[in-house]
């Protein structure tokens, strides 16, 4: 299949899950990032927020069970660039106002800005991913441009509603392997 068949058809398997179908998965996801050894250095993690239109993985469960195990973790969100493709991370707070983009992502309009470097564990969209632990997005290389800029060190996470597929074609230099990657059904370690 060409890339461009591969995310065709997972976008449209996404959006036949029913929100019965999201729940339980969102459950089974929780589960497994619950039995996952946080690595120890984790203090700074960027999320996404969930696209309800796209049918994405809830992060707010990742990030308040990470904040339970580990109080004071700051959270930071995404604003991106849609000119140039990339992306900036503000770290967010309760107080924290969002504005929803112009493809229907809320984005946080004031923070103070943390630099890739400063990341310590990105919880990463994606639409597929492979054995070997690439992953399929949306094709405007936002994630991987962002991640090529972070430390090598930092913990990449994927949180997909599928199982692996065998490979993902068309791979280049661009691309950033994830470190894990978590399923309904297990993690996969890379
Ligand atoms: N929740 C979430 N936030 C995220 C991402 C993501 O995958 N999920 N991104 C990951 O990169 C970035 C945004 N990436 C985007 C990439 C392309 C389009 C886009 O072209 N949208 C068009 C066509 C979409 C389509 O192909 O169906 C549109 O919405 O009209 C939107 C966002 C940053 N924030
Ligand atoms: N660091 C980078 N510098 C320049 N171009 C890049 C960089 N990273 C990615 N690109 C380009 O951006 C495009 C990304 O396409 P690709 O199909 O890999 O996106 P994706 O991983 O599916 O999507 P996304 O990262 O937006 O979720 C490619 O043309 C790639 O060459």
């Amino acid at each position: 299949m060409t890339k461009t068949a591969l995310r065709k058809y997972y976008q449209e398997k996404r959006l036949s899950l029913t929100d019965r179908d999201r729940n339980r998965m969102d459950d089974l996801l929780l589960i497994r990032f619950q039995q996952w050894e946080i690595p120890m250095h984790i203090s700074t993690v960027l999320s996404y927020w969930p696209l309800k239109h796209r049918v994405e993985p809830n992060t707010f469960l990742f990030t308040d069970f990470l904040a339970f195990r580990m109080p004071g973790i700051a959270v930071a969100y995404p604003v991106s660039d849609f000119k140039h493709h990339t992306m900036q991370a503000l770290l967010v707070n309760d107080d924290t106002d969002y504005k929803v983009n112009q493809y229907g992502i809320a984005e946080p309009v004031e923070g103070e800005p943390v630099a890739p470097e400063e990341i310590d564990l990105v919880l990463v969209p994606m639409l597929a991913f492979d054995r070997k632990g690439y992953r399929l997005g949306y094709g405007k290389g936002f994630y991987d441009r962002y991640l090529s800029k972070c430390r090598p060190d930092l913990v990449k996470l994927g949180l997909c509603y599928f199982e692996p597929v065998g490979e993902i074609p068309g791979i280049d230099q661009y691309d950033v392997p994830l470190n894990a990657c978590i399923t309904p059904e297990r993690i996969y370690e890379f």
